[in-house]
């Protein structure tokens, strides 16, 4: 086992290359096959893997991590390595029913137009490692891929498909992963190690479950917008990158393409959400699914999962309002196992209490469900607002009494309150993280001027965030076009992505995200069925 440090990594690919075209595209058809079975490749993957030769044709700049084509030396068309390419998911807001959705109730939620960004670049068929790089966490780690656990994985009891629900980790995989944990950000503080080692063990149980001993060594470099622990789904988001980037990386998803149907969308969503809720698992020990079902098919939606061992009811809301919300993050890092398990034991100590705040929790979702429902329903009227400003006034007072607010949110609460302006309600996991205000439509300009300056003075900070967006997409290969049809296009790579400063300069460079000037041709996303 080996460690990489971030900004040393090597293997990006130039896509203008023409020997390496794309092996892979989105109009595959679905295929229904043991996704561990060999393919007519006999890698299990359908990725075609370079020759031998090619580390000849091929220099490695180990200062930028970059490889350059070497002049008048050139690969055999045959063997085309698979291009960089790069998935995104965005976070959420839940509106209504946080904590409620864990124990069977229903939330509403809605997909935020921060997200995250997952550049995939497959290495040479020599190098046999895959590198997880979390650029925003300052995390990257290298495993040799004959390493791995893939026995323990592989056992015909154990093995799963790609299409399985998978409800609940298995206690001898999570075994089998621990020991290549153990190396990983050794020496740093506790707690950001325990973070570090969360995501590592996501990834290597999807990895491990998803691929094969004979899956192409590959760099998976991460950058999210999303502010981490902060109720926003920045790991559900993660889950969501990782699961569509392995399934795209096996070939067992279709499309998206422009006139997919929309139920074969809906499934290829499922599939990605399957496999994100195992990642969400390793990470929160007990998630509803809620997050990143709203990661995987964007927009807004009703959830509820009564039976963890079916899949979750989802219902799209595709006339969730534009509301005016105020994102407020106290800045106070805490995390979703924690406050989930503190619900968990309220529950223990106090049933029949808990259980029927729980309930009346319910009640309120499902009231602002019917009025979005209404016929004559207008997300913009004075009366809408008031009633959905009621609800989450509720909604907020329950989540106190379950013990999972913060004074940190109560004083932004506090502020809001005064100033007289909207209604205030913490979401996600609460015990820090975010709040969401939603404006009072005679809210005046200067007042809410005063607030959000009142907020930074006491060391808030304020995100600017549209709702109901795009879920999953994809950029295959990790080439933007600009709408013109030059050859080559804009080539995203390891260094670009990884020194793209701040969140502007993601969006920038990737072309998706609220601080993108316009969506960039090339991405394609999912699309849910709203009926
Ligand atoms: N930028 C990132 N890069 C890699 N991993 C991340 C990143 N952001 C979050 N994660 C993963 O997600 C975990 C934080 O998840 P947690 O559920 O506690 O917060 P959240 O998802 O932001 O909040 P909530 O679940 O309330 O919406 C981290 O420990 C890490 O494993
Ligand atoms: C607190 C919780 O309800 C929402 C976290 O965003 C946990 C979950 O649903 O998994």
């Amino acid at each position: 086992m080996t460690t990489a440090s971030a900004g040393r990594l090597n293997g990006s690919v130039r896509a203008s290359d023409p020997t390496r075209r794309p092996v892979a595209h989105f109009d595959l058809p679905d295929r229904s096959y043991n996704m561990n079975a060999s393919n007519a490749n006999g890698n299990g993957h359908g990725v075609d893997h370079p020759d031998s030769d090619s580390a000849s044709s091929t220099s490695t700049n180990t200062t930028n991590g970059t490889q350059t084509r070497r002049p008048g030396m050139s690969r055999k068309a045959s063997s085309p390595m698979a291009p960089a390419f790069m998935v995104s998911a965005p976070g959420k807001v839940i509106v209504f029913g946080e904590h409620a959705v864990v124990h069977g109730k229903a939330a509403l939620a809605a997909a935020i137009s921060l997200r995250s960004y997952l550049l995939v670049t497959t290495l040479s068929k020599s190098q046999r490692t895959i590198t997880l790089n979390f650029r925003d966490l300052g995390f990257a780690h290298t495993w040799q891929i004959d390493e791995l656990p893939w026995d323990v994985f592989q056992q015909p009891s154990k093995k799963k498909f790609y299409y399985d629900l998978v409800t609940s980790l298995d206690p001898e995989l999570v075994a089998a992963i621990e020991p290549h944990l153990a190396h990983v950000s050794k020496g740093v503080p506790e707690e950001m190690r325990k973070t570090h080692v969360r995501s590592a063990s996501a990834f290597l149980y999807l990895f491990l479950s998803l691929g094969s001993k004979q899956s192409p060594g590959a760099i998976y470099t991460l950058r999210s917008n999303i502010p981490t622990g902060a109720g926003l789904g920045s790991s559900a988001s993660v889950c969501v990158c990782l699961s569509s980037a392995l399934l795209l990386q096996i070939r067992t998803l279709a499309g998206p393409h422009p006139d997919q149907p929309p139920e074969e969308a809906e499934t290829q969503i499922e599939r990605i959400n399957r496999w994100a809720f195992v990642g969400e698992l390793c990470i929160h020990g007990n998630p509803s699914g809620v997050d990143n079902t709203v990661a995987a098919g964007g927009k807004a939606v009703i959830f509820k999962r009564s039976d963890y061992t079916k899949p979750p009811e989802v219902i799209s809301l595709p006339d969730f309002p534009e509301l005016p919300l105020l994102l407020v993050d106290t800045r106070q890092s805490r995390s979703t196992l924690t406050e989930v398990a503190k619900v968990g034991e309220l529950r223990k100590r106090h049933p029949v209490v808990t259980e029927s705040i729980l309930d009346a929790i319910d009640q309120v979702t499902c009231s602002a469900r019917a009025l979005i429902e209404t016929p004559d329903f207008d997300g913009a009227s004075d009366d809408t607002l008031e009633h959905f400003g009621t609800l989450i006034r509720i909604n907020h007072g329950f989540l106190v009494s379950l013990g999972v607010s913060h004074p940190r949110l109560e004083r932004i609460r506090e502020l809001v309150d005064y100033a007289d302006i909207g209604w205030t309600k913490l979401t996600g996991a609460g015990g820090g993280g975010c709040a969401i205000t939603l404006l009072r439509p005679d809210a005046k300009p200067e007042v809410v001027r005063d607030l959000e300056a009142k907020l930074a003075e006491e060391g808030f900070a304020k995100y600017e965030s549209t709702l109901g967006g795009d879920g999953v997409g994809v950029l295959y290969p990790a080439v933007l076009r600009n709408g013109s049809d030059e050859e080559g296009g804009e080539e995203i790579d390891q260094q670009k992505f990884e020194n793209a400063e701040g969140p502007e300069g993601i969006e920038r460079l990737v072309g998706v995200g609220a601080n993108a000037q316009e969506r960039r041709e090339g991405w394609k996303f999912w699309k849910r069925a709203t009926q």
